[in-house]
């Protein structure tokens, strides 16, 4: 047989073989991800020569030390053969000598090799077994203080880092995976799977359920423990409130949901009594509040309730207002208008006056009634009230006083560029990094006013962390659009605070944009009073209808952009928005069309490829997620304007370079799940953007995702032209279909905390969110001994479900 027989890429057989590392070719900064050189001092497989390239994922691994390699032999297209290890232990050194390089290898800084040899001399083969077990043997060695603690320290942690990573790779986690696990949990991170494996699903991006549920059943976690069933009902009621956009669910749904995942998980069938026993310890325990038939995530409880109290103390913290207000408001209104050039309508003078003269204020109104050029009003009359200078340069240290934030990095660009005024995000000014909008740890708001722009984005997380960093005797003003989709987030709290008689508002109705009578904004004001123009389908100067249907889609858009393109659009002008993702009009294949006539692949031109999908230089792409650090943000639209590749890297990693409007941020692959193709983009993710033109294929096949909501959304997107197409019925029933309010208890809370007295059961006011949790238990009972008795069944809306489905 042939050495390359041997060495069959299809020969399963775990193989293993010691040796010390000789050389590190490659590792990965961020993955523990290694290409090293292995001497080889012994095998169970055939291996001529005297060193072999290994591969993996090492945790910490030190040149002249010797390991036990498990894993297999591959082919490599390129390199050839390779061991690839699946995990591998520090063999302890077998020899004297050997025990010395490795206590005086660089693991281990400041033990010269004098050291070690004394070390080994005192205590014996089992030096690192003897330190590890009673730390107070390293005291009669000689050592400096600094050595001492070097030691122990090194030891312990080599040893639980690689131990970690070897357990971690046991439970069939890549090395991937394994870095982000370990870099959560650091050493604590074998006692958190043993103890709660469900809390990776919870914790650790792109670790769902099922995997989570995987692990547990690997360690002995049977399908009817209640810890897995809890689990299950936490992540039931997380799961329902992403979909729905709930702040809470109800006994019946949750248990419906519940069993669907913990039986499609395991393949078991567990009776509901069993989840309804859970459901109640988790309420009596604290971690779900069950009030009525609401059953909540203690989170979104609570936040609601925080966000109640925190409103009434701004509201009720008294301003100051200057006995010569009206007079000097009266001025200074007039210069106001004399330097905008306009006159304000009574409504938008009233707008400005009572935000003023408020401590929190809400202002909501469509597209072009004037809620930027109010804004620009409060701030000039709040200015010249308080005596502030505008002059962003007369503050090079000191905290400017007006704040002006939005939930999107594009929403706060165009505050920034409508005002003049730094904007930030609302992330940025809170300090919050990447995925931690509910952690409670933020900076504290520094200044006197605060104006939040595109408040219909913000989610209940994010404006509980926004209420607690806003001091009391601050000034706020939210400002929307109450008609745009809600957050994508649980919550809608800009609608809910607009509907709370307790909170000084105005919506504005009166259009104001001039030019030419726009008539995307008369169509945006007509779909948001559930009707469309008779006009619909004749052609304006500032938007067109081309009817077809959801096979005809993909062809008329290619049309289109052809036609945009020759009339000198550039690619950034043009927008094109889509509901859903799937299906022959869906965004994915739209993106690949209009990439292939936007930006084809030329010969000889770099590219890479990503899931399928190719990476170009001059493609358009969308950011998924909010990453602070880099000031990008879920919906930021760039360009690639650069491929590194693996051989032009330092570090041997391929990566993008993206430009985010003068941003240059550069990801590496394993950063390539945040982005994708943006010529098409979905219209949630086009939410706090606007573009010059939209074009916006809306067909029946939709269906299930059309609302009113969505459709004005969309349009509202245009500046200057807009391009329906598809089928008209899609567009009648996407304007009839009011969007269904979620279930949220914002408004409840807020007339609790205003009105105390108005006999509402929930009315807590004068006592604090922790006092009001005395009141779960008893509730919960209620909730779950309805479910025992009968009245609710729990097994409701199960019966499409056939054990196939399993
Ligand atoms: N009182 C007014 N008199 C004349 N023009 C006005 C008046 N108010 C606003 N405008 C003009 O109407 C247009 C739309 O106003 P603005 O941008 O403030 O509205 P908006 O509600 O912020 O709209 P959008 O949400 O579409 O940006 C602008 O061109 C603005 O200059």
């Amino acid at each position: 047989m042939s050495q390359l027989d041997l060495l069959n890429t299809n020969d399963e057989t775990e193989k293993y073989m010691v040796g010390s590392v000789d050389a590190i070719f490659f590792e990965s900064p961020e993955t523990f991800y290694k290409v090293v050189q292995v001497k080889i001092a012994q095998a169970n497989f055939n291996w001529d020569e005297k060193e072999i390239v290994a591969t993996g994922s090492f945790a910490d691994i030190n040149e002249g030390i010797e390991y036990r390699f498990v894993g297999k032999l591959v082919t490599h297209p390129r390199y050839g053969q390779q061991f690839q290890v699946f995990n591998y232990q520090n063999e302890m050194p077998s020899s004297k000598a050997g025990l010395i390089t490795y206590l005086s290898s660089d693991a281990f800084v400041g033990i010269g090799e004098k050291s070690a040899a004394k070390i080994v001399e005192i205590l014996g083969m089992d030096a690192i077994e003897q330190i590890i077990a009673d730390e107070k043997k390293v005291k009669k060695l000689g050592l400096s203080q600094k050595q001492q603690a070097t030691l122990i320290e090194n030891l312990k942690a080599n040893n639980g880092t690689q131990q970690i990573i070897i357990e971690l790779n046991g439970f069939g986690f890549g090395s991937q995976m394994a870095s982000s696990i370990y870099n959560r949990y650091r050493e604590k991170t074998i006692e958190v799977i043993h103890e709660d494996p469900y809390k990776l699903a919870r914790e650790i991006p792109g670790i769902g359920f099922k995997r989570a549920d995987q692990i547990a059943e690997k360690i002995g976690l049977a399908a009817d423990t209640p810890q897995r069933i809890k689990a299950g009902l936490l992540q039931g009621i997380y799961d329902i409130c992403q979909e729905k956009g709930d702040t809470y669910t109800n006994a019946e749904q949750l248990l419906n949901q519940t069993m669907v995942l913990l039986s499609n998980s395991r393949r078991v069938q567990l009776s509901p009594d069993l989840l309804a026993d859970q459901l109640l310890e988790l309420a009596n325990d604290g971690i779900v509040v069950a009030e009525e038939n609401r059953i909540y995530l203690r989170k979104y409880y609570e936040s609601e309730w925080r966000i109640a109290e925190r409103i009434k103390e701004i509201k009720e913290t008294k301003i100051k207002i200057d006995s010569g207000f009206e007079n000097e408001f009266a001025q200074l209104i007039e210069k106001v208008e004399e330097q905008l050039g306009i006159k304000y309508g009574i409504d938008q003078i009233k707008a400005i006056k009572e935000a003023l003269q408020s401590k929190i204020y809400l202002l909501t109104g469509g597209p072009g009634t004037g809620k930027t050029t109010i804004i620009n009003g409060i701030v000039a009359i709040y200015a010249a009230l308080k005596d502030i200078s505008l002059d962003i340069n007369e503050y090079k240290n000191e905290q400017f006083p007006i704040l002006l934030a939005a939930p999107t990095g594009r929403a706060s660009k165009r505050m920034n560029e409508t005002t003049g005024l730094p904007a930030s995000t609302i992330h940025r000014l809170l300090g919050l990094s990447s995925g931690d909008e509910d952690e409670r740890e933020h900076n504290q708001l520094e200044g006197s006013l605060l104006i939040v722009d595109e408040m219909s984005m913000v989610d209940t997380g994010l404006f509980d962390t926004l209420m607690d960093a806003i001091p009391t005797n601050m000034q706020v003003i939210f400002v929307g659009d109450k008609d745009q989709l809600p957050s994508v987030g649980p919550g809608q709290v800009f609608a809910d605070l607009l509907a709370s008689p307790d909170l000084p508002k105005i919506e504005l109705k009166a259009i104001y944009r001039q030019e030419n009578e726009s008539s995307v904004i008369t169509l945006a004001h007509a779909i948001k009073n559930g009707t469309l123009p008779t006009d619909i389908k004749q052609g304006k100067s500032d938007r067109s209808f081309i009817e077809c249907n959801a096979y005809q889609i993909e062809n008329v858009v290619r049309q289109v952009v052809e036609k945009a393109k020759s009339k000198g659009f550039k690619t950034r002008d043009f927008q094109i928005l889509a509901p859903m993702y799937r299906g022959p009009a869906g965004i994915d294949k739209l993106n690949e069309m209009l990439q292939e006539i936007l930006n084809p692949h030329v010969t000889g031109k770099k590219q890479v490829e990503f899931n399928k999908l190719h990476f170009r230089i001059g493609d358009k792409v969308l950011h998924l997620v909010n990453s602070p650090e880099n000031n990008i943000f879920n919906g930021d639209i760039g360009e690639i304007v650069g491929i590194v590749t693996a051989k032009e890297s330092k570090d041997h990693q391929e990566s993008l370079i993206i430009d985010f409007d003068d941003n240059e941020v550069e990801f590496k692959r394993k950063d390539w799940i945040k982005i994708r193709l943006a010529y098409c983009i979905s219209i949630h993710k086009a939410q706090g953007s606007e573009f010059k033109m939209v074009i916006l294929p809306m067909v029946q096949q939709y269906t299930r995702m059309l609302n009113r909501n969505l459709l004005y959304t969309a349009v509202t997107r245009a500046k200057d032209f807009l391009i329906l197409l598809g089928e008209p019925a899609a567009y009648m029933s996407s304007v009839k279909q009011v969007a269904i309010n979620r279930e949220t208890t914002l408004v409840k809370r807020l007339t609790a905390v205003f009105s105390p007295s108005e006999g509402n059961n929930d009315s807590k006011a004068e006592e604090s969110v922790s006092e009001k949790r005395e009141d779960y238990v008893t509730n919960t009972i209620l909730t779950v001994d309805l479910i025992n008795s009968g009245k609710i069944d729990p097994m409701i809306g199960m019966g499409e479900i056939t054990p196939a489905s399993f």
